[in-house]
């Protein structure tokens, strides 16, 4: 199985002065704890990283304490997260049928569920990792004055891993930049194209890092893990 990881980003509202991917959590890089997830799933073969180049050096050095067994392809990110899965897809090699996508600033998911995510794919052409929303949600309009409250049973939130069949999800990228859709996350362009995605149950703890504050329980969960560990 094959794996993108989106890692271009500029990490605004972290309000941190580089990729935020680049700062430590505990004793390494964001992005290490993200690959060293990825080098533990059994499935994952080969593992593409879409950075801006001004990282790549850093990248590059992570990569080289890390020492993965497996082959690790840096690929030039784009403006949005969008372009810089579009840039991935175009990199793949050419025997890859399915992929997984992963936010590099989703560090906390464990290899297991990367494996979920692997095998459920074997039987469908696109699913996301999500978990249901536990806040009562509602629809607000522009004047702060809510529309509506939506039945939270159907309500889930999305997470990546997503998974999806290659040529399919090119299709819906392609089918996107013709139409101008912008979209935050990969499943959007399946369903826009009217194409199935399924849900994998994903982990309460894969918080993607967007704010300080998401450091800080971030940082609450890993010492959490480690404790039990020992
Ligand atoms: N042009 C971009 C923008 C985002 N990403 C990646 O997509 C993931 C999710 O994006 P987000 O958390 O929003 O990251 P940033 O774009 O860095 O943050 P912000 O939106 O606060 O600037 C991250 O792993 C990020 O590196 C990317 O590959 N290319
Ligand atoms: C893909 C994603 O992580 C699913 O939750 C999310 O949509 C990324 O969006 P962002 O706007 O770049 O944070």
């Amino acid at each position: 199985m094959h794996l993108l990881i989106p890692a271009a980003g500029m990490g605004r509202r972290m309000g941190s002065d580089r990729n935020k991917l680049l700062l430590t959590l505990l004793d390494k890089p964001l992005l290490a704890w993200t690959l060293e997830a990825a080098e533990a799933a059994t499935g994952i073969d080969w593992i593409g990283i879409m950075g801006q180049p001004v990282d790549f050096p850093d990248f590059q050095e992570i990569l080289a304490q890390l020492n993965l067994t497996k082959p690790v392809e840096l690929i030039q990110g784009g403006e949005t997260r969008q372009q810089s899965v579009y840039n991935g897809l175009q990199a793949l090699p050419t025997d890859a049928e399915r992929v997984l996508i992963h936010d590099g600033a989703r560090c906390l998911a464990t290899p297991e569920l990367f494996e979920r995510c692997g095998m459920a794919l074997q039987t469908c052409s696109g699913l996301i990792a999500a978990v249901p929303v536990k806040d009562t949600i509602k629809v607000v309009d522009q004047n702060g004055l809510i529309l509506e409250t939506p039945d939270r049973q159907q309500l889930w939130a999305a997470q990546t891993p997503q998974g999806f069949e290659v040529k399919l999800l090119e299709e819906c990228h392609d089918q996107g930049r013709q139409q101008g859709w912008e979209v935050t996350d990969d499943a959007a362009l399946f369903e826009k194209c009217g194409l199935s995605v399924h849900i994998v149950m994903g982990e309460e703890t894969n918080l993607k890092v967007t704010t300080p504050v998401d450091l800080s329980v971030a940082e609450f969960i890993l010492r959490s893990k480690i404790k039990n560990q020992e």
